[in-house]
This record gives structure tokens, sequence and C-alpha cells, in this order.
């Protein structure tokens, strides 16, 4: 066995020499689905600068990390003690927030997702709830509004099922039932369908042949995946390599792409499938990323830039905000938590949420619980996971990820 340091993790394969090396983040880093890449990856450089609790995965076969389900982690319910504590840092209500926009997006995954923007009473910014699969649906955007028409209501986004040329009724169920429950509306009755809404609309209708949306979201699904992200105009569009914020925004995606288990998804079963059914055709298991506009932990681009600059003069991630004047995380979770309460996703049953932060876990619930965590998927990063054949690698995403577990206490293992 090779002399490590000490300190090493026998996970990494250290290197002679590290040399800088570009990060390949292209389009197709997006990709889903990695199986059929071809093993050319560079080789690793993560140094062994520091260890984390744990190397998770690392008894993952030639470090992959393409398990069909999430690994998560029960989450206990917080002691009274806990709660009183925590509530100190949490505001006593929560913002009001309205979604105002929807539009379907196809992805360069082949996925689609159904990108939310939302406006709220605590500030002006345009926070944004990106939701995979069809079983999330925001009350705020389907709540009817004074005076629109149902063209209105397509507009924005809150109609059910597919848009389609001609289309001009926004709930499915209703253009079914007026038309005499063909499952396509004829183009004279399609004509007639553009003025104001004349009925207050219902619920969003079950599901039809596939295309409409069911706001329920299935039990068997177990609690839904959220992923409460920070914006990083550095990690997730300039390619930084300072942090892992862009690699932790793919994964999300990726794991709320994944088909939905089924008993034969578990690894053991004995229950057949639909062998024409290919796992990029089966329901994703969905879910949310809530994508905050957070930049910088909170203190904006600008100061952002000028804490890099610092963290070149020596000094860490948290240390730098502290020179600035501002707190090592300016951040709190109240508009995550009514978006996702206006997503149908608080209540009894609780979200999975994918995260290191145990401030994010303790918060996102809100001041009177209104959204339970009752898992927490760790996001491992991916150069740990693949022994450093992928993912954001160098001396200054190392110093960052040391500093995120040392001084912000992050939980990196499961
Ligand atoms: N001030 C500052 N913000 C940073 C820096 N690097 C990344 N960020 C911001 O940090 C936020 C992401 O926070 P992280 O600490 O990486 O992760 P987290 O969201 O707390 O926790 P996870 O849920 O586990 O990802 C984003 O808003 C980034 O813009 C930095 O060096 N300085």
């Amino acid at each position: 066995m090779q002399a490590y340091p000490a300190h090493a993790s026998p996970a990494y394969t250290p290197v002679a020499s590290p040399r800088p090396q570009p990060r390949e983040r292209s389009v197709s880093y997006l990709k889903l689905s990695h199986e059929d890449e071809p093993n050319n990856a560079p080789p690793p450089l993560i140094s062994p600068a520091f260890t984390p609790p744990q190397t998770p995965f690392q008894d993952d076969a030639a470090g992959q990390r393409h398990d069909r389900q999430p690994r998560s982690i029960p989450v206990s319910s917080p002691t009274a003690s806990e709660r009183e504590h925590g509530q100190s840092t949490l505001l006593p209500e929560l913002p009001h927030v309205e979604c105002q926009v929807r539009a379907r997006i196809p992805t360069t995954t082949g996925q689609q997702m159904f990108l939310h923007l939302y406006h709220n009473s605590a500030d002006n910014k345009e926070h944004l709830a990106i939701v995979f699969g069809p079983n999330i649906r925001s009350k705020s955007l389907d709540a009817p509004r004074p005076g629109e028409t149902e063209r209105d209501r397509m507009i924005r986004g809150a109609y059910v099922g597919t848009l389609f040329p001609g289309r001009t009724h926004s709930r499915v169920e209703q253009i079914r039932q007026e038309s005499g429950a063909s499952t396509r509306p004829s183009a004279s009755y399609l004509s007639n369908l553009n003025g104001p809404s004349q009925t207050p609309p219902s619920p969003a209708p079950s599901a039809e042949a596939g295309q409409d949306i069911d706001s329920s979201y299935p039990e068997e699904l177990g609690p839904p995946m959220v992923r409460i992200h920070s914006e990083c105009y550095t990690g997730e569009t300039v390619w930084s390599a300072r942090c892992d914020c862009g690699e932790q925004l793919d994964e999300a995606a990726r794991l709320m792409s994944l088909p939905a288990p089924t008993p034969a998804s578990t690894p053991g079963s004995e229950v057949s499938v639909d062998q024409s059914l290919q796992p990029s055709k089966l329901p994703s298991c969905g879910g949310v990323i809530i994508y905050l506009r957070q930049e910088g932990r909170g203190i904006g681009l600008k100061e952002k830039l000028k804490a890099y600059n610092l963290q070149d003069l020596g000094h860490d991630t948290m240390e730098a905000n502290i020179l600035l004047r501002h707190p090592g995380d300016a951040r709190s979770y109240g508009l995550a938590t009514a978006m996702l309460l206006d997503l149908g996703l608080g209540g009894e049953r609780g979200i999975k949420l994918l995260t290191n932060n145990p401030e994010k876990v303790r918060a996102v619930e809100g001041p009177n619980r209104e959204v339970r965590v009752v898992e927490r998927v760790p996001m491992i990063p991916l150069a740990w996971k693949t022994g450093g054949k992928e993912g954001v690698q160098g001396a200054e995403v190392e110093k960052y990820l040391a500093t995120k577990i040392e001084k912000f206490k992050h939980m990196f293992s499961s």
C-alpha cells in the first residue's frame, strides 16, 4: 500500500504531482444517465488534503453513483428544547408567496420539468421552483384570478395536462365534459372557449390518459424529494471550481428524474416487469428544487467576489464573509417553507431533503413545523464518489469543502 498521509481517506488515489486541469462541464455534463459513458475520465486529481468524516459510496464498485434511488437517512423529530432553540433564528411567521407563472421546460437530458416563478412579501426577487414529475402543483397558480380568461390562465401556466395548438380551455376535464366526453374536443367547440371563465375552477382533475396532472403526490412514492438550492452564478454558470454548487444542482435534477421505484426495481424482487418499458419511459419519482436567489450565502455576487479575493489572500470562505462585515451565512429559509406549502408539500408525510446543511434541515420546517423533514439525502461531492473521475476538483474546492465541514458543520456522511 502506498504511503498516504495519516489523514488521507483511502478512497482517494493521491497523485504524484497535481497540475491544473480544466473541468469538463459542457451541456452534456447534465446528462442524467451516465451508464453509457466510456471509462475514459481523466485521472483523479483530488489530493487527500482532508478526510471527510466517512467516505460514503466507497463500497460501490468502480465508484458507481447510479444507484436507482438515492440513499437517505431518517431525520428524527426535534426535541422541544431543540425547537425552542431553533425558533430564535426563524421568522415568527412565513412570508406570503404567489406563483405568478409556470412553463414547461424540455431539458437537454430528455426529461422535462416545470419552472415556477414566485413573487413574495419578503423581497422583490424572483425565486423559483423547479418541479419534476406530474404530481406537484402550485395552489396559488391554480387559484382563479378575477376577470381572467381561459387564455390568460393558459398563458400563465395554470392549465392541466399539455398545451397544444388550438387548445382554448385550461382544464381538460371541463373540455371533455362540455364537448361530449371525447378525449380531444372538436375544433368548433374549442373555438368557443376563449371567453372569461364562467365557472369557478374546480380542484385539479384526476389523471386522464397520462396527460392530466393529479395534484396529490401518490402515497406509494413516499416523501417527495426536495432540494433547497441557493443561487451560485459562479458555480452554476461560469464554471467555477471554487465550490460544488453546480454539480449539486445537476445531481438534484438527476435524482428527481430517476424512474419511480417499482417493486421490480428493488434489488432481490421477484416481481416481473414489463420489459417493453424502458427506464427512461417510466414516470420519474419527481420532486422539487426550490431555487432561492440567495447568491453568495445571501451577501450577493458583488460581495462574494470580494470574498473570493480575500480567499486568494489566504482566508477561508467563512472568515472572508466576516472580514467583509457579513454573517458567515446570511440566508434564511422561510420563503422555501412557504413555497413548499404552496406546492402541497407540508403536513405529516414530510419531505426527503437533499442537503448536508444541518441549518437547512431545521430552518425549512418553519416556525410551527409546517413542513416536516423526515429523511435527509446527503449530497456527496462527485469527486469523492467516483474516486476523482468526475466532479469539481482542485485546491479551492477542497478548502471550501473542508470549511463547510469544520466551520459550518455540514454532514457529508450517511
Ligand atoms: N459568500 C460566499 N458564498 C459562497 C461561496 N461559495 C459558494 N457560495 C454560495 O454558497 C451558497 C451554497 O451554499 P453551500 O454552503 O455550498 O451549501 P448549502 O446550500 O449551505 O448546503 P447544501 O444543501 O448541503 O448544499 C450559494 O449561494 C453560493 O453562491 C463563497 O466562497 N463565499
